[in-house]
């Protein structure tokens, strides 16, 4: 007899969709009830359980996503932008819950998700994990109880495969700051400085991104003032925080009527 709702995790065989797979096997909430890889991968017909390198759980790797996704009540997704919207129109379809942790979306990524989420459920952030959701709250009053005299710069700091930049957490974290302040992100981002860049321009905020190694995840918040500095600061060591928060998620998604949610709404942060 299975336990709880029945999860797909897609892009199985990634750094994230392993962690997934392992926090919903070791869940007594939920069960597996599917792996997708892209077609054309070599672990497509195996059992996950020995591609990953364990035991076997019954649990085939399809390339059939409609198929994985019609038997289950939830999707978690931590692939790539394209692949996140195709999996959001198989989800509507299905009425399954979408839970989101692909970063690297563009506006019109972002607003392309929005038919899916009229009718499922759809929870999307760049970072699952309960410290950094505290942190964008933080970020916000900070923000909102200083003057432009602090210079507002995000730093982030992630492993060397990481594709994306600045990375999802990081925006999160820019758009808490200009929230607090009371203005749009997109009016005073300043990222990938190189060159003659002139002087910081004030009321900027700025995003550095450091790429190296196995860095699991890294974020400084700092506010710099002539004579002092504040630094608002979230490490990641374990990727399982960020699995733990979208099952969590995912349990909570299907309480929810359709629409396009955030993790400040799962922890009740918002
Ligand atoms: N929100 C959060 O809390 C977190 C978000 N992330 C984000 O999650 C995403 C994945 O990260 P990570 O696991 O490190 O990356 P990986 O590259 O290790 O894994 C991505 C997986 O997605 C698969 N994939 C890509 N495109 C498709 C497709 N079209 N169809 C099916 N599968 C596809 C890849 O397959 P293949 O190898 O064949 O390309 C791979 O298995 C990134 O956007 C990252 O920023 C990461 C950690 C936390
Ligand atoms: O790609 C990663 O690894 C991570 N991505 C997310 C991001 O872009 O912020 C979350 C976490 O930092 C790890």
């Amino acid at each position: 007899m299975s336990n709880g709702p029945g999860i797909v995790i897609t892009g199985a065989s990634g750094r994230m969709g392993q962690m997934l797979i392992k926090t919903v096997l070791d869940s007594d909430r939920a069960h597996l009830a599917g792996a997708i890889e892209r077609q054309g991968h070599d672990w497509v017909g195996r059992d996950v359980g020995e591609a990953m390198g364990g035991t076997a759980n019954g649990v085939i790797v399809t390339d059939d996503a409609l198929e994985a996704i019609s038997k289950a009540q939830v999707v978690i997704d931590f692939t790539a932008p394209a692949a996140t919207l195709a999996f959001a129109a198989l989800c509507a379809q299905a009425r399954a819950v979408h839970v989101i942790g692909t970063t690297g979306m563009t506006d019109d990524d972002i607003a392309n998700l929005e038919p899916a989420s009229r009718h499922a459920v759809i929870v999307r952030a760049g970072n699952m994990s309960l410290g950094v959701n505290l942190l964008t709250q933080l970020t916000k009053k900070v923000a909102a109880a200083l003057d432009e005299d602090f210079d507002i710069e995000v730093i982030e700091a992630h492993h060397h495969h990481k594709v994306d930049a600045p990375s999802g957490t990081a925006l999160m974290l820019g758009e808490a700051a200009a929230e607090g302040r009371g203005v749009a992100l997109k009016d005073v981002s300043d990222s990938g400085r190189d060159g003659i860049t002139g002087a910081r321009r004030r009321g900027d905020i700025g995003f550095s991104a450091i790429r190296g190694g196995d860095i699991v995840g890294e974020h400084d918040v700092l506010f710099a003032a002539p004579g002092e500095r504040i630094v608002l600061r979230h490490m990641a060591t374990d990727r399982g925080i960020f699995a733990r928060g979208a099952l969590k998620a995912a349990l909570w998604g299907l309480d929810q009527s359709p629409g396009h949610y955030d993790m400040l709404d799962v922890l009740g942060l918002s």
